[in-house]
């Protein structure tokens, strides 16, 4: 495990780039296998998430190689094995290759996905999804087998409750299945349609990605022809922005999709922040009045459930009390404990969470609980006097590229150890 050290109070200036969007990423990995081909993607974003994803690869004889952003992945001597079960616990997105396995070989056994400590995460509807497609689906000590021998056929599935993990899981077990597969109450997020985008570009047939009903029409085969560039991180972005205003004295991010983070940045100019936001940059000038806000997290487009915690230490700047209601994970707040150690008037209470207008932060021995916990408290650091230690950052570091470098290319004073 690592430590991320932090000497809070610098004021924070230039230019940022986003990286390539995780859970694109964590997705794209998984659906390479489906390819009779090589594949290059770029714009990868260096993080452990991609790093315990190519050990994954390695498993099943899919050489990958990284380097300056463009990642290689070889399927085309993809053998069926065991999968390491260390890194499929690292990390949420594992499960995707419960879909790629199904489609590409009509059978998966895959240890239960690990992933960010945010409350109960199952995945009844993923399971909903191949046993429509014609799997059956067993589970025994946290491990589930897939499987069907007479291969999977097209299907309706309704999803229950609009799920990114599993309309993703849908696709790629569908889109070499028998027939045409519809995909009701599908999610919409950016990087599912960055998904469809990968896939169709090799053949595959996805209709609709972007909209909340999906149709996708197997097809035989798929065969890269281009390199893939990755949509670039609207969470990524949304941490950017925050601490900018927190703490920047005229900030640029570059590479942003503007129209991925409109439920973010609106919240934002309410509070005082005067954005100015270009085709694909958005310069985050000196903040010096912020008011409350409310904010409720929603599916895409809503405000994203990964943005609530990175916005709290911008919270606690602002004139009075502001509220988040995380209705995806309402137990999401493992933030609260350890950004009162720094400070912070911060409490959960009914439901919500309540930030009220704070004193100067100040540093503190904390831990991350996860990634996003950890990007409010690394944002809090930055803001607080003194030194910072956030024990546990590898859940930083699984989902945030270069984030010691990016910092300190800003004026920030981070770095990243192991722990004793
Ligand atoms: C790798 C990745 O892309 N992770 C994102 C993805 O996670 P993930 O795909 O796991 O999240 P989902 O969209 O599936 O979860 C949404 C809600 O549906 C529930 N649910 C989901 C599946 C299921 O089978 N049954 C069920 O009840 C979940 O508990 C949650 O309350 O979307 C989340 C919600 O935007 C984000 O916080 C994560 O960053
Ligand atoms: C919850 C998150 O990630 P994961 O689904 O990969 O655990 C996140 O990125 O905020």
């Amino acid at each position: 495990m690592k430590k991320m050290i932090i000497k809070g109070g610098n004021r924070l200036a230039g230019e940022v780039t986003i990286g390539g969007a995780k859970n694109s990423t964590v997705a794209l990995i998984p659906a390479a296998i489906l390819a009779d081909t090589p594949v290059q993607f770029d714009t990868v974003p260096d993080i452990l998430d991609v790093h315990n994803l190519m050990i994954i690869l390695e498993s099943m004889n899919v050489k990958s190689s990284f380097t300056h952003g463009v990642l290689d992945v070889d399927p085309t001597q993809i053998i069926e094995a065991e999968l390491p079960s260390k890194a499929i616990k690292s990390l949420r997105a594992s499960y995707y290759f419960m879909g790629a396995l199904l489609g590409r070989f009509h059978r998966a056994t895959v240890t239960f996905p690990g992933g960010d400590n945010i409350g109960p995460r199952p995945i009844d509807q993923h399971l909903k999804a191949f046993m429509a497609l014609g799997a059956t689906v067993s589970e025994d000590n946290g491990t589930v087998h897939l499987d069907a021998p007479q291969g999977l056929h097209g299907a309706r599935i309704f999803m229950d409750m609009v799920s990114v993990g599993a309309t993703i899981n849908a696709i790629l077990a569908a889109v070499r299945a028998e027939g045409t597969t519809v995909i009701e109450n599908a999610a919409r997020e950016p990087e599912i349609i960055d998904l469809a985008t990968f896939l169709n570009n090799m053949g595959a047939q996805i209709r609709g990605a972007g909209t909340d009903v999906i149709r996708i029409t197997g097809v035989q085969t798929m065969q890269s022809m281009n390199t893939h560039t990755i949509i670039a991180d609207r969470i990524e972005t949304g941490t950017y922005l925050s601490l900018a205003a927190a703490m920047g004295d005229g900030v640029m991010i570059n590479n942003v999709i503007p129209e991925h983070i409109e439920a973010y940045t609106s919240k934002m100019i309410d509070m005082g922040v005067d954005l100015q936001i270009g085709i694909d940059r958005i310069y985050v000038p000196t903040v010096h009045d912020l008011k409350p806000t409310i904010v409720k997290t929603m599916p895409y487009p809503g405000f994203a459930t990964d943005l609530q915690q990175p916005l709290t230490p911008l919270m606690s700047r602002a004139a009075g009390e502001s509220r988040v209601v995380d209705t995806i994970y309402p137990k999401r707040v493992k933030h609260i404990p350890e950004l009162q150690k720094m400070g912070m008037d911060i409490s959960a209470q009914d439901g919500s969470i309540l930030v009220r207008q704070s004193q100067q932060l100040r540093g503190a021995d904390v831990k991350a609980a996860e990634i996003r916990a950890g990007a409010s408290l690394m944002i809090a650091g930055l803001m607080a006097e003194g030194t910072t230690i956030i024990h546990n950052a590898d859940h930083i570091l699984r989902g945030y590229d270069r984030i010691v470098w990016k910092l300190n290319r800003l004026n920030a004073d981070v770095a990243i150890e192991d722990e004793d």
